[in-house]
């Protein structure tokens, strides 16, 4: 720890504080007066004049973002406030300070040693790891703990919950990791990774929602990688079985998720298998045999490779269930719960951005003592996105899409269509280039699994700037560029809904989502007209005044009018 003396405050602090200016997407929906208090929450007021009356600022978070032409922390980037005695760099806090002065530390040492995990055994929640390499961060008191958690719309349910962290270099990761967040241009933790990672590396189970596209997915991979890489790097035996596994309903997200968990953990002692239908089994048995960490997998497939093969899971220790809603559905229930039952007592993560008191209650049965962490507003579609809602007669749908494909106003690609049948969506596809030239792929179930990648890899490339899909790649795609989604045909379910509307926003970014709507629909009207009321999007009159919607609450706006045309 240091003292003020030692530091030195001769850098003019700013009174009007911008604390966690990064995740301002997350915070754009607040007005000014909420930020300002969310702001104010954790700095205290400075006097530009009184510096030394000032108490150091101790934890990273308490810092403000640097203004152009500032000094930046050299650990964090906020404000480089004070200087750090022993190396003269510019750091904003003592807690910046302790990991500059570790890391320094660190590089004079042979291997980087990461957080320490436990392996409790089953029921015992009291654990909370103690971050060996930077013993001397301070904690905050809980009442400002539960400030923070309100504030970054984190709630969490469960015992002894660890608290958040504010930044990657702060639990204990091994250092390759942390420099490879930097490099994927992770700066900071998302709330979601921040709650999420102090929990999951004390060994806790956790059942986790969380709005679409606000980062789940690095969530469960960071802890992931940086406890395959310490058991490797500690590791005395050759044995090289797999550490981890994660199931997700679909090859393409199995695949992402893959991508994903290899940027992370470039470097490090972490390899993956990805194990899906539609690719070779003998391949994918080989890589198992060659030695993993992590196997990313379809419930299906990993089924079939595991009855084959004998694949010792001794070792696996973490069980995510990525999409936790849609793997306890029929269908893929028992398969997952087959996967399950073959563990040892692992820890089990489960993640959706659409959770439901059923699902709870079997995610619970799963594992006891498991943690609820909720951020944002789960079960929603999310804010960033705009809903346009069009009453169209099945009949006209086609050439109203092609309408807005014409429309330079209203097209913004590259842009995904949804639709409910794998003919609909080869047919739809087809049709959409004879009518407007422009080229479009398409993306079911019935295709191989090369095409698939291959129609996947020209619109992520951009060759091609339509993909009309089935609910393929309605949950958890990250389609970077997408800012505009059409449900040319309406899911059967508001959360595929959640999940489909949220492929046009990642990270906060503003997007678009066009639904087409009818009433062939009706089952799905008493459901979405709340959910389209909640976001302030119109709702067509035919939609508002349908007998399907009866019972519905609509506002005042629509009592006045129906009042106003029954009594003329
Ligand atoms: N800390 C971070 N800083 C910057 N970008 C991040 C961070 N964490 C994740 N991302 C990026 O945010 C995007 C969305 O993340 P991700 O796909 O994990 O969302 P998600 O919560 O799983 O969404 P969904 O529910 O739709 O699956 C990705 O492009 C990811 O690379």
């Amino acid at each position: 720890m240091f003292e003020v003396s030692e530091l030195n405050a001769d850098r003019s602090p700013l009174s009007s504080v911008q604390l966690f200016g990064a995740w301002l997407p997350f915070w754009s929906k607040m007005d000014h007066g909420e930020n300002q208090a969310a702001y104010n929450l954790i700095a205290s007021s400075s006097d530009n004049n009184e510096l030394e009356d000032l108490p150091v600022k101790e934890r990273c978070f308490e810092q403000r973002e640097a203004l152009p032409g500032e000094p930046r922390c050299v650990v964090c980037g906020r404000y480089g406030e004070y200087i750090c005695d022993q190396t003269d760099d510019d750091i904003c806090s003592t807690e910046c300070k302790t990991i500059l002065l570790a890391r320094v530390a660190a590089k004079k040492k042979p291997a980087v040693k990461a957080a320490k995990r436990v392996n409790l055994p089953l029921g015992d929640e009291s654990i909370c790891i103690k971050d060996t390499n930077f013993p001397n961060i301070p904690t905050l008191a809980d009442s400002r703990i539960t400030a923070l958690r309100s504030k970054l719309d984190i709630c969490v349910k469960g015992e002894s919950v660890p608290h958040p962290i504010m930044c990657f270099s702060s639990c204990g990761l091994p250092e390759k990791l942390v420099h490879n967040l930097e490099t994927a241009g992770y700066c900071m933790p998302t709330p979601v990774q921040m709650q999420v990672i102090p929990a999951s590396m004390s060994n806790r189970s956790l059942l986790v929602s969380a709005d679409t596209g606000s980062g789940k997915t690095a969530s469960f991979l960071i802890p992931i990688i940086a406890h395959c890489s310490q058991v490797r790097s500690q590791q005395c035996t050759d044995k090289q079985g797999p550490l981890a596994i994660v199931l997700a309903p679909t090859r393409e997200l199995c695949q992402q998720v893959e991508e994903q968990a290899k940027v992370l953990g470039k470097g490090l002692p972490f390899k993956t298998a990805l194990v899906v239908g539609g690719d070779p089994l003998a391949q994918q048995i080989y890589r198992i045999e060659n030695g993993i960490e992590l196997i990313i997998g379809t419930p299906g497939r990993l089924i079939d490779l595991l009855m084959k093969h004998n694949v010792d899971l001794s070792d696996v220790s973490i069980f995510v269930l990525d999409e936790v809603d849609c793997l306890l559905q029929r269908g893929f229930r028992d398969q997952a719960m087959q996967i399950f039952q073959s563990l040892s007592h692992p820890q089990v993560m489960m993640f959706s951005a659409t959770l439901h008191s059923e699902v709870e209650k079997m995610a619970n049965s799963l594992t006891k003592t498991v943690i609820r962490i909720s951020c944002g507003n789960p079960s929603r579609p999310n804010k960033s996105v705009k809903q346009v809602v069009i009453w169209v007669e099945s009949k006209k749908k086609k050439q109203k899409i092609f309408d807005i494909m014409k429309s330079k106003q209203h097209f913004k690609p590259p842009a995904v269509v949804f639709v409910s049948s794998r003919v609909g969506a080869d047919l739809l596809s087809e049709a959409i280039t004879a009518a407007t030239g422009l080229e479009v792929v398409s993306i079911h179930g019935e295709k191989t699994m090369n095409e698939r990648r291959e129609s996947l890899r020209r619109f992520l490339t951009g060759e091609v700037s339509v993909v009309v899909s089935t609910g393929v790649l309605g949950r958890g795609m990250d389609l970077l560029k997408v800012r505009q989604v059409i449900l040319f045909d309406i899911p059967n379910s508001i959360d595929e809904y959640t999940h489909q509307v949220g492929r046009a926003s990642r990270m906060g970014e503003e997007g678009m989502a066009i639904v087409f709507v009818n009433e062939e629909d009706r089952r799905i009207f008493k459901e979405l007209v709340p959910v389209l009321k909640a976001a302030g999007a119109p709702i067509p009159r035919e939609l508002a005044n349908s007998r399907y919607t009866a019972g519905v609450s609509l506002g005042s706006e629509r009592k006045r009018k129906l009042s106003s045309r029954s009594h003329p």
